[in-house]
């Protein structure tokens, strides 16, 4: 467990926390069982669609919004609260929502940005569990441009908290060298609105 960061925020990567057999179970569960579809994004005051594909889950049908768009989130199927509760149990906080992205090949990526909506409550933070292909995560603080990265493994868990979102972006860069897919889960605290 070491804090990515040198400064202003914690970025807490907790390494593998699945066993190999449970990130396959996973992989399959995710890829056949969710709803994926393409996001709708705001750019330069456009719409766009984008190749990552998306779910939302949330512990009631809550509204958010992300990326300049409002959006409604579905209830969490059962079994996907177990990945829920294991998220919470290894990071100690607790969440109501969860973002999930399917990267198809490493031809898809997310841009720079931070998670910084008003409407999600910062004092638990963000964990992100990853499945499927390794990919590099990257950290760049917006004053300095200092930047900070570790690749995600399958079956990894990062926590994302304190001024994490305040002083630092992230991104998933695209890596041509990468044909398998990468799902990632983002456990999120969004305020009751
Ligand atoms: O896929 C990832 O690990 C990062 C996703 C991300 O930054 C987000 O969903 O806001
Ligand atoms: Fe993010």
């Amino acid at each position: 467990m070491k804090n990515l960061l040198p400064k202003d925020g914690d970025a807490v990567y907790f390494g593998k926390v699945f066993s190999s057999e449970e990130c396959e179970f996973w992989m399959d569960y995710l890829l056949r069982e969710i709803p994926w579809r393409c996001d709708e994004v705001l750019m330069f005051g456009k719409t766009i669609f984008t190749k990552r594909k998306v779910a939302w889950f949330a512990d009631w049908e809550m509204e958010y919004r992300y990326s300049g768009k409002t959006r409604r989130a579905e209830i969490f199927p059962e079994k996907l609260r177990e990945l829920k509760t294991a998220a919470e149990e290894i990071s100690g906080a607790k969440f109501n929502s969860c973002l999930l992205n399917l990267y198809q090949d490493g031809s898809q990526g997310m841009s720079w940005h931070s998670d910084d909506e008003k409407e999600m409550l910062h004092s638990t933070g963000i964990a992100a569990l990853s499945f499927g292909a390794e990919r590099k995560f990257v950290f760049r603080h917006k004053i300095t441009k200092e930047k900070a990265e570790q690749v995600l493994e399958n079956g990894s868990l990062l926590l994302m908290k304190g001024d994490t979102q305040k002083f630092w972006q992230h991104s998933l860069p695209i890596s041509k060298k990468i044909n398998a897919p990468r799902i990632s889960l983002t456990f999120r605290t969004v305020a009751k609105i």
